[in-house]
């Protein structure tokens, strides 16, 4: 296939340079488009030294003409923007790939009540393909349009997946604490997102109900076949990047005997075997934020500590990569008929 052209709307923001990087080491694809309304004109190496040599482009402000010459567009932009600017694009043919919320639910007003607007394009939302490719490969595929999942929720779900397809453990009753690198607020100036503020410290935030918790019931409740009662709370933490959920389920009484630390294992190395981008760690293993670093792996561990019925997970995923821009090239690439891993092999920074 001849090089994809694509744009990136939201440029300037983390999941924006994120995908410039990305995609500066993808030869099956040409950034073509990049915007800003702030720094349109702005040379993209100007702003980002780190990309000096690999582009020789400028942001401009987002043109529907413009972005429709790309194959594919990638939305980095806060909620609501896509939801305005995808129906355009989708009448004249051109693929999205949205890495924001505007798509990823499908009930409207499960949607409107946790974001607090009016949904500005609900007639798309029924196309939207949910990008996770563990649960999706098929319908990316053919997709249109890919809302792309959220960060907590990639962590969350890639990790309960397996206990909740075979219906091992209880539907209510599970929790998930995860906390992330502050990256994942984006780079709009925030005073709790100072330096002085953010460092040396820890907490819990939105503990009392957080946006990303009817994405992930809504991706546990099809993988259950019914309704998933989930507590979410996440916590932010004094480093740049990535993602740890620790994840407690509760076994069934039927599935307590047929499930052993080793039936545990071998369940979670069975479902993930073929994917790419799953990594089942050795029984005990305790992985890192920082051995998933800059790539598209998520690592899982499985325990059942003291032989109890509660069935601990721990993930971990870069909040920029796996849970967000490698995670949506990684849906190009399925979208595209491309090598999935094409792009995304590099191993994690390390130390
Ligand atoms: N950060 C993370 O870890 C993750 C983020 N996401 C989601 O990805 C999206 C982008 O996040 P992130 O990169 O962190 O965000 P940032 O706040 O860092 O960047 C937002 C970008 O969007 C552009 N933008 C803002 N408003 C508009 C608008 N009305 N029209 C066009 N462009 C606009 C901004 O540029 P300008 O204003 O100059 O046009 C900027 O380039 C969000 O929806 C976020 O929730 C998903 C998973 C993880
Ligand atoms: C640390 C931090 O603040 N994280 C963000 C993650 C949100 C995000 O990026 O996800 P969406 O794409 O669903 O907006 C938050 O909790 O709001």
């Amino acid at each position: 296939m001849s090089v994809i052209k694509a744009a990136i709307v939201g440029g300037t923001g983390y999941t924006g340079v994120e995908l410039l990087r990305l995609l500066a080491g993808h030869s099956g694809v040409e950034v073509s488009a990049i915007t800003s309304r702030a720094e349109a004109g702005t040379a993209v190496a100007e702003l980002f030294p780190s990309l000096r040599g690999h582009y020789d482009l400028k942001f401009t402000a987002p043109d529907v003409d413009a972005l429709a010459a790309c194959d594919v567009v990638f939305f980095a932009t806060p909620h609501g923007v896509a939801q305005a600017q995808v129906p355009a694009l989708i009448a004249r043919g051109v693929r999205v790939i949205d890495l924001s919320a505007d798509f990823r639910i499908q009930d409207i007003a499960t949607w409107e009540d946790w974001y607090g607007q009016p949904h500005g394009c609900p007639e798309l939302v029924p196309q939207a393909v949910y990008g996770l490719p563990e649960v999706n490969r098929d319908q990316i595929a053919g997709a249109q349009l890919i809302a792309c999942p959220g960060c907590y929720p990639t962590s969350v779900q890639l990790g309960l997946l397996p206990l909740l397809e075979t219906g091992l453990v209880e539907s209510t009753g599970i929790i998930a604490n995860a906390a992330s690198g502050a990256s994942g607020a984006g780079r709009q100036g925030k005073t709790d997102l100072l330096f002085a503020e953010n460092n040396d410290t820890f907490r819990a935030y939105a503990a009392g109900g957080h946006r990303h918790l009817p994405e992930i019931e809504q991706g546990l409740g099809r993988a259950a076949g019914g309704p998933v009662e989930l507590t979410f709370v996440p916590h932010l933490l004094p480093m740049v990047r990535g993602i740890h959920a620790t994840l407690y389920a509760k076994l069934k009484d039927s599935a307590a005997a047929a499930s052993a630390q080793e039936a545990l294992q071998q369940l979670f190395e069975q479902r993930y075997a073929a994917e790419p981008f799953v990594d089942v760690m050795p029984a005990g293993s305790h992985p890192q934020t920082r051995s998933v670093k800059g790539t598209n792996m998520c690592r899982l561990s499985v325990m059942r500590p003291q032989g109890r019925d509660t069935v601990v997970v721990l993930s971990a995923i870069d909040n920029l990569a796996k849970g967000a821009s490698a995670q949506a090239i990684q849906n190009m690439n399925i979208m595209f008929g491309l090598n999935e891993n094409q792009g995304l092999e590099s191993p994690a920074l390390l130390p």
